[in-house]
């Protein structure tokens, strides 16, 4: 799975679940596990049933949920889930509203039976969803799978009729106390417009596309994927119904299941004169899914690591990846050392740091660096020496005060993108800095990871500040 290491920094399912622990632990999925001749536990992907007893074990092992996923229903993979849900904490993270310790509320648009978008962000983070959903069906197994893990209090399943698709209705009677605003909307539409394009759809991926068939058996029933002017129509509408609520809700998100839909939904918002928009990737296997949010009350910074526009001619660049080589990895003992170590470093280079993201075994900065400082460093710490300063003491650690709070409002400096709009200083490079630890088969792996993201020293100084980590690690 090449894709798995684009998928979002967080994402536990970058290292694929053990089929084998998985089939041990549970009987239900054991049943579709078979063993291969090199005595590796597989199941066939082209099996809805097992994907369905897959979907189930991992909503059970990982996140403690009991879901019950209707035959004929739509079965929903938990890494795409999650990227989506992992995206939207970014987003959150980096709203600059001062609401900070407030409760986060969000509406899932087409919850379907499973209700997997408000039950994962109900269990994962304590955020409070409500979940809307149009057909009966669909809406009476939400409504169960709810009662089933006790989460009515964080998940409301409401069934909605009409031509809207966000609608004010869905607001009113929800939590108590009534919430001051609701941060997000997210969806998964319906992405076909008839039938005959799903087919088409599979027929033209097994056929002469350069893209691979997919693996997965398809899931879903016609009125879960199928609606009238497939994904565009529905999130143009969706788009529209946005003003109406422009005061209640803060960012609306939709995920977008064709590549060619990106560019029209831009284009939409563009000319409805909608100024803040981000977009990500959502990377899984050979899947690839598209995020778009837009905000008519907030800025969107766009800041977060996974937020970078999507550019749907030009293939992203990958990351400049570091795997640090044993002697060095095992200079430090602990994940966090490597963290300091990296920080000291930043702060030897004058960088303006901020934390965006942090997990046990990931942490990611929104890193900016207003001046080349890592060139010639030799020769600038020779010039010091001469003039009776050393490189700390010149760098007089620039109090990066960076706090990595992801629910709570940062305490640092402006972001350096917003800085940049102030017209003060444009910065010279603005980089994601992630520092990952990985499982490997002889202990643990560390790995700096830098995505260019803007700046006007070009991609070339992504490179550079890398080099410079990797000289000085
Ligand atoms: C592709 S499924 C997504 C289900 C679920 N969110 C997931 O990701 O697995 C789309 C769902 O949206 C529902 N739906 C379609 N139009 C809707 C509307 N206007 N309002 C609410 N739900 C709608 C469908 O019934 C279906 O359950």
């Amino acid at each position: 799975m090449a894709l798995n290491r684009k998928m979002h920094p967080r994402n536990k399912y970058k290292t694929p679940p053990s089929f084998k622990e998985l089939a041990l632990k549970n009987e239900e999925f054991r049943q579709f596990a078979k063993i291969d001749i090199s005595g590796k536990v597989l199941i066939d992907f082209k099996n809805a049933d097992a994907l369905r007893a897959l979907t189930r074990v991992l909503l059970k092992e990982d996140w403690g949920l009991d879901v019950v996923l209707p035959s004929e229903y739509l079965v929903p993979t938990l890494p795409l889930r999650l990227n989506y849900i992992l995206w939207l904490e970014d987003l959150v993270a980096a709203l600059e509203v001062d609401d900070s310790g407030s409760p986060v509320y969000g509406i899932d648009i087409g919850t379907g039976a499973s209700c997997v978008y408000p039950l994962l962000a109900a269990k994962k983070n304590g955020w409070h969803m409500i979940g809307t959903e149009k057909n009966e069906v669909c809406f009476d197994h939400a409504t169960q799978n709810v009662l089933r893990n006790n989460l009515e209090s964080l998940v409301k399943v409401k069934k909605v009729d009409g031509e809207a698709i966000i609608q004010d209705s869905i607001l009113e009677n929800t939590f108590d106390p009534k919430p001051p605003c609701f941060h997000f909307t997210m969806c998964n539409p319906p992405f076909y417009a008839s039938e005959e394009d799903v087919e088409k759809t599979n027929k033209s991926r097994s056929m002469s596309s350069p893209r691979p068939p997919p693996n997965n058996a398809r899931t879903g029933s016609a009125n879960e994927i199928v609606v009238e002017g497939g994904e565009v129509a529905f999130v143009f509408k969706m788009i529209d119904d946005s003003f109406k609520l422009k005061d209640n809700i803060r960012i609306f998100t939709t995920m977008v299941g064709h590549k060619s839909s990106v560019p029209k939904i831009l284009q939409y918002l563009k000319s409805k004169n909608i100024k803040e928009v981000a977009s990500s990737e959502f990377c899984q296997g050979k899947v690839t899914r598209w995020g778009l949010a837009w905000s008519h009350s907030v800025h969107l910074t766009c800041e977060s690591l996974s937020t970078e526009p999507v550019n749907v001619k030009q293939k992203p660049k990958p990351p400049l990846l570091y795997k640090l080589p044993k002697p060095k990895n095992d200079l430090f003992n602990t994940f966090d050392s490597f963290v300091s170590k990296v920080k000291v470093l930043m702060d030897k280079l004058n960088l303006q740091y901020k934390c965006v993201i942090k997990d046990v075994k990931s942490v990611g900065f929104q890193v900016s660096a207003l001046s080349n400082t890592w060139s010639n460093q030799r020769r600038k710490r020779r010039d010091q020496l001469r003039q009776g300063t050393t490189t700390d003491e010149a760098a007089g650690n620039q109090g990066c005060s960076e706090t990595c709070n992801i629910k709570g409002k940062e305490e640092t400096d402006e972001p350096p993108s917003k800085r940049a709009k102030k017209g003060d200083v444009v910065p010279l490079a603005v980089v994601g800095l992630i520092l990952r630890e990985e499982d490997a088969e002889d202990g643990s792996t560390k790995i700096l990871e830098i995505n260019w993201l803007q700046g006007s020293g070009g991609r070339e100084s992504s490179h550079q500040i890398l080099q410079y980590m990797k000289n000085n690690i």
